[in-house]
């Protein structure tokens, strides 16, 4: 007999009204917020596995530009990222992953995007660096459409700063405190976007989903 998890239905119907919610102010706002993409557990495993390989010295500067024409700007971007790899044996990347591919289906269900693919990188911004207001998308990569960053800083207090600014065109910016578990979602080819300078060091992981 087939034992029903009421549980796993629950957390299931849950998902899907944030989901929901999210893509309603997708559509409407250009940028959508989930407060409770992760588990304070999911964060703690997340932060044990970064650190680990940031001590391990696998963190690079990060630079702007394309994959194949990328070069440091201290004074624009001055944070530390590793890419993750899509088939990565930890688990709890398999369940991060796992999670945006249920945001995929979710989006490309409600707003017919397309998407296929996604490329994530976990970034490390020390105390004091930021990322001056740029637009994620290249001119000449028109693939990544959305814009995804999931925080993973625990007990974030809004007097730490490192606030994402979003440049919503004819409206007042958005300032968004980067709190642990917290997922932002915006256009990419349509918001400017900045980080703002932390009194702590600032930890996401960031990424887009892409038509291919
Ligand atoms: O960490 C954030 O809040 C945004 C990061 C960002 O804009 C980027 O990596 O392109
Ligand atoms: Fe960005």
């Amino acid at each position: 007999m087939r034992v029903i998890c009421w549980k796993t239905i629950w957390l299931s119907i849950q998902t899907m009204e944030l989901f929901d919610n999210l893509m309603d102010s997708l559509a409407e706002q250009s940028y959508g917020v989930i407060d409770s993409f992760l588990t304070p557990e999911e964060i703690t495993d997340l932060v044990i596995l970064l650190r680990e390989r940031h001590l391990a010295g696998r963190f690079k500067t990060a630079g702007i530009g394309r994959a194949n024409d990328q070069h440091i700007e201290a004074q624009i971007r001055s944070d530390h990222i590793l890419w993750l790899e899509t088939h990565s044996t930890a688990v709890m990347e398999q369940v991060f992953f796992q999670k945006i591919n249920e945001l995929i289906q979710c989006l490309n269900r409600s707003c017919y995007l397309g998407l296929k693919d996604f490329e994530f990188h976990y970034a490390m911004y020390p105390i004091g660096t930021f990322y001056k207001r740029h637009l994620d998308r290249f001119t000449t990569d028109s693939h990544r459409k959305i814009s995804v960053v999931c925080y993973l800083n625990e007990d974030w207090k809004t007097t730490d700063g490192g606030e994402l600014v979003l440049y919503i065109p004819e409206k007042k910016p958005i300032k968004i405190d980067p709190v642990g578990g917290h997922l932002v979602c915006f256009e990419a080819d349509l918001l400017e976007h900045e980080v703002l300078p932390a009194t702590h060091e600032r930890l996401s992981l960031t990424g887009w989903l892409r038509t291919y």
